[in-house]
């Protein structure tokens, strides 16, 4: 199979793996019909994560295979028996690894030490079981939560060099064979240009300074603009500590010389931006040709009157080769004096999608149409459009529980105080909205007032206080007797 040539970006589908349904079961038992509930939870679904191994360099491996899913969680079963989770799926990345959000274009995570890991996508929660589901008020659910679906999402990976030192310069100046001559790396060499068509990473060390070096394919007038190849990999430049011209003093190209040169890239780093602040060394290459010495000499003053430190170099002979190593090493170490000791990196999660902005912090609600058949009232927030996707609705005991849930968080509350009437239509959720009939349980404080005990619902439905206010007692007392059991209509730890 033919390896692609440019194995430093690629697009990769990642889907995490569902969470397996809760079970609704009643414990059977000889001469015991009215066995307490025994349904277990479902497993939660796997997550895709990927995890910095240093031994790698490249994502080729990624071209192979572009889908990757993890596998799900496992119902729950009677008996308290509780699904498997899913297995996760660890995806090996090299240090540099960015990961971006395709659709959104957001960068997810920039992955640069040895074992730090990103979860991509997270599994999908296992719904619990009726027996996690039961409590002093409902002793026999009859209803199980559903798991909820793995995330699944379109990511690009995109593999940026981490050098202390980017070497940088024309095509054949001989970037690579520096590379070759100062490390243990063994990159492609030759005579033609653009032979670097990804970065060469090595490893150097100069006295008691390790450090690494990185070439990057050549650049030429307009890289920044898209010409040669270099637009793409002055990127790679970004996170070095300092840049080494790599310049010929043998070209015989027409209208090229060793300044010129220099003051090409330089032009070529400034488009390209944000690298001004890093320390320049200038290395002039190939002083082993005949008349290269001279140039040298010839060149020397300009360029130092410019500012820079400049090597006659022969990555050939190994002419200079250990004075621009030194120097390499001492700019490299004074930057990491300088530089504030990096912050241990956690792991990165990703944000919970749609957490809610508005001041109840649960939810936002916002109100469509223009009134004539009612109006639309979007409601928007992680819990409820969880508790959604949580809920079988064939189910009446479990779209009773659901009310609840909304109700505890203040939503039905919400809508009245926002004008919402009995009839509106109310839609929980983003594209995907499960669109309810407004038919509201709780009374507003005016119609408390009024017509407190002529209301049919408070007969007929308990109020919302009255649960709450039951519920609480419940959760009090168990919490007294250290009893720890799922509460209706309470988020247990684990649920959120
Ligand atoms: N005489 C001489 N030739 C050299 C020296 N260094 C490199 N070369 C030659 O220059 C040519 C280009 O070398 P590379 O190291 O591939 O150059 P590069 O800068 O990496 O080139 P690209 O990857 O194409 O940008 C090869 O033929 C090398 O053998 C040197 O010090 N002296
Ligand atoms: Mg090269």
């Amino acid at each position: 199979m033919a390896i692609p040539s440019f194995v430093d970006r690629v697009k990769l589908t990642v889907a995490a793996g569902n969470g397996g349904h809760g079970c609704a079961s009643v414990k059977r038992e000889k001469f015991k019909p009215l066995g307490g509930p025994d349904g277990g939870n479902g497993g939660d679904g796997g997550s895709v994560i990927f995890r910095v191994d240093g031994g790698l360099t490249t994502l080729v491996e990624f071209h192979r295979q572009s889908v990757r899913r993890a596998s799900n969680g496992a119902p729950g079963q009677g008996d308290f028996r509780h699904g498997a989770r899913g297995e996760d799926i660890v995806l090996s990345v090299p240090s540099g690894t960015v990961v971006t959000d395709l659709e959104t274009g957001e960068q997810l995570a920039d992955l640069t030490e040895e074992g730090q890991e990103f979860v991509a996508v997270l599994g999908g929660k296992g719904g619990l079981g009726n027996a996690a589901l039961a409590s002093s008020a409902r002793k026999a659910p009859g209803f199980a939560l559903l798991g909820e679906e793995g995330e699944a999402r379109e990511i690009q990976l995109e593999l940026k060099v981490v050098a202390d030192v980017g070497l940088v310069g024309f095509p054949s100046a001989g970037k690579s064979s520096l590379i070759a001559a100062i490390s243990r790396a063994r990159p492609k060499i030759a005579d033609y240009p653009f032979t670097t068509l990804v970065p060469n990473l090595g490893v150097v060390v100069a006295g008691d300074v390790t450090y690494t070096v990185a070439d990057v394919p050549g650049l030429i007038e307009g890289a920044s603009l898209g010409k040669g190849l270099g637009f793409d990999f002055l990127r790679h430049i970004d996170r070095c500590q300092a840049i080494v011209h790599v310049i010929d003093l043998g070209t015989y190209e027409p209208g090229r010389d060793p300044v010129g040169d220099l003051e090409i890239i330089e032009g070529e780093l400034a488009a390209h931006g944000g690298l001004e602040d890093r320390p320049r060394l200038v290395a002039l290459n190939k002083v082993d040709l005949p008349d290269a010495p001279e140039m040298a000499e010839i060149v020397r003053p300009d360029l130092e009157r410019a500012g820079h430190r400049v090597f006659a170099i022969s990555t050939k002979t190994g002419e200079g080769l250990n004075e621009l190593k030194f120097a390499m090493a001492e700019i490299v170490e004074a930057r990491r004096a300088a530089l504030p000791a990096a912050e241990p990196r956690p792991v990165i999660r990703p944000k919970p999608v749609g957490r809610a902005k508005s001041g109840q912090g649960e939810f936002t609600i916002v109100k469509k149409g223009d009134g004539e058949g009612g109006f639309v009232w979007r409601v928007r927030g992680e819990k409820p459009e969880r508790w959604i996707r949580q809920t079988d609705f064939n189910n009446a005991e479990a779209v009773g529980y659901l009310a609840d849930r909304l109700n505890r968080i203040g939503i039905e509350a919400k809508l009245l105080e926002m004008g919402a009437v009995a009839g509106d239509a109310v839609a929980i959720g983003g594209e995907d909205a499960v669109v309810f009939d407004f038919a509201p349980q709780i009374e507003t404080g005016a119609e408390l007032l009024s017509r407190r005990g002529e209301d049919q619902r408070l007969e007929s439905e308990r109020p919302a206080a009255a649960r709450r206010r039951e519920r609480d007692a419940d959760y009090h007392a168990s919490r007294n007797a250290g009893i720890d059991y799922a509460l209706e209509g309470l988020p247990t730890d684990d649920e959120d």
